[in-house]
């Protein structure tokens, strides 16, 4: 018999019952879902943590199981397990779906994607509508709209908890400026708006914290390197996918300041893809304040200068067409 097996489990006394938040992680088994569910399990504010995905969740499961923090973690697995993976969830993060190859648009991943978030914000829509939801999965700027379009049709739809996750194109533009400034990341902050596809990504280099001058050949490596993050990771990839690590820092970042919102934490601002008045589109990234209910104020985009202003004008043409593009594909 194996050493410490004499103490049976079922006679342990029963653990956790902390106060805290409970999460989902819908993809938990995947190359941002590992990580994720490793910070997810560290994080204080979670007292519950579900890990479903439709492969190997009873071996992630049972190691991160392991860790001494407060959160219970529970695994599911399989379509038939959705359910009982999403009753009573606070918030639900989806890293779901098929990732890049080198040579593809995050838009090619439409046709695997756009099915796999269907399903789940179906399970959503029945087993845990008031949960706020953080959507990863790609092409986030057609996913949130098919979410959007999923609760509406279950007449659960509140846009207030339903955020596209564009804290990577966050965590980039602070790493890059920083790096150019020859400052510490941490102390920087730069508003990317728009949205999470190359030339919808648009950093807001005329309002990075601390105020900064940059010079026209800055601007255009930045703006570069910040909408082409994502392809940098995937060629350096060379095949076996695309950004996860620091997308599931980001994603934590993010989830994070979701739940410090929800306990009632005053000023918490992070950028994320959302149903917004901002702009004349029905979805835009940009500014918002998180709060008990999920998005409580979405900020306006301040002023702009030229070239941002030309890249505004690019970013919401592509945009425009891969929002009508989630939306018919719910529609259809
Ligand atoms: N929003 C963002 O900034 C970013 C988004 N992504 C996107 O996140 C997604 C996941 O990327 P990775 O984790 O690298 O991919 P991966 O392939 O390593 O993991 C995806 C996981 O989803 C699971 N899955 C597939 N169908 C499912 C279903 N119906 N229900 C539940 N789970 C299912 C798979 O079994 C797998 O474990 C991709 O679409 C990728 O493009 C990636 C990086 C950044
Ligand atoms: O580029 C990709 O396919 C993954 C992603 O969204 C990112 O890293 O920003």
């Amino acid at each position: 018999m194996e050493e410490g097996c004499s103490l049976n489990r079922a006679n342990c006394r029963s653990k956790g019952g902390s106060a805290g938040f409970k999460v989902a992680i819908l993809g938990a088994a995947g190359g941002i879902g590992q990580p994720l569910a490793l910070l997810m399990k560290m994080n204080p504010l979670v007292s519950v943590l579900h890990l479903y995905d439709v492969v190997n969740t009873p071996g992630v499961t049972a190691d991160i199981s392991h860790m001494d923090t407060g959160a219970v973690v529970r695994g599911f697995l399989g379509q038939q397990q959705l359910e009982d993976a999403l009753i009573g969830m606070d918030l639900v993060i989806i890293p779901a779906g098929v990732p890049r190859k080198p040579g593809m648009t995050r838009d090619d991943l439409f046709n695997i994607n756009a099915g796999i978030v269907k399903t789940l914000c179906e399970g959503i829509a029945k087993c845990c509508p008031q949960a706020i939801v953080n959507i990863i999965s790609n092409p986030v700027n057609s996913t949130v709209p098919i979410a959007a379009e999923v609760f509406k049709k279950a007449g659960t739809f509140d846009p207030k908890r339903l955020l596209g996750v564009t804290m990577l194109d966050v965590v980039r533009a602070n790493t890059f400026v920083a790096e150019v400034l020859g400052l510490d990341p941490r102390e920087v902050d730069v508003p990317v708006v728009g949205g999470h596809a190359g030339v919808t990504i648009l950093p807001l280099l005329s309002q990075v914290k601390p105020p900064s001058s940059f010079t026209q050949k800055e601007i255009d490596y930045l703006t570069d390197r910040i909408q082409n993050g994502g392809t940098e990771v995937v060629e350096a990839k060379a095949g076996s996918g695309s950004a996860t690590l620091s997308m599931a820092y980001a994603a934590v970042k993010f989830a994070d300041a979701c739940l410090r919102g929800m306990r009632g934490d005053a000023g918490v601002i992070q950028c994320a893809f959302v149903a917004s008045q901002v702009t004349e589109l029905p979805f835009f990234a940009s500014k918002l304040r998180l709060g008990r209910t999920g998005v409580e104020e979405i900020y306006p985009l301040g002023p702009l200068n030229d070239y941002e202003r030309s890249g505004l004008e690019k970013a919401k043409k592509e945009l425009a067409a891969s929002i009508h593009k989630g939306i018919s594909f719910v529609r259809k």
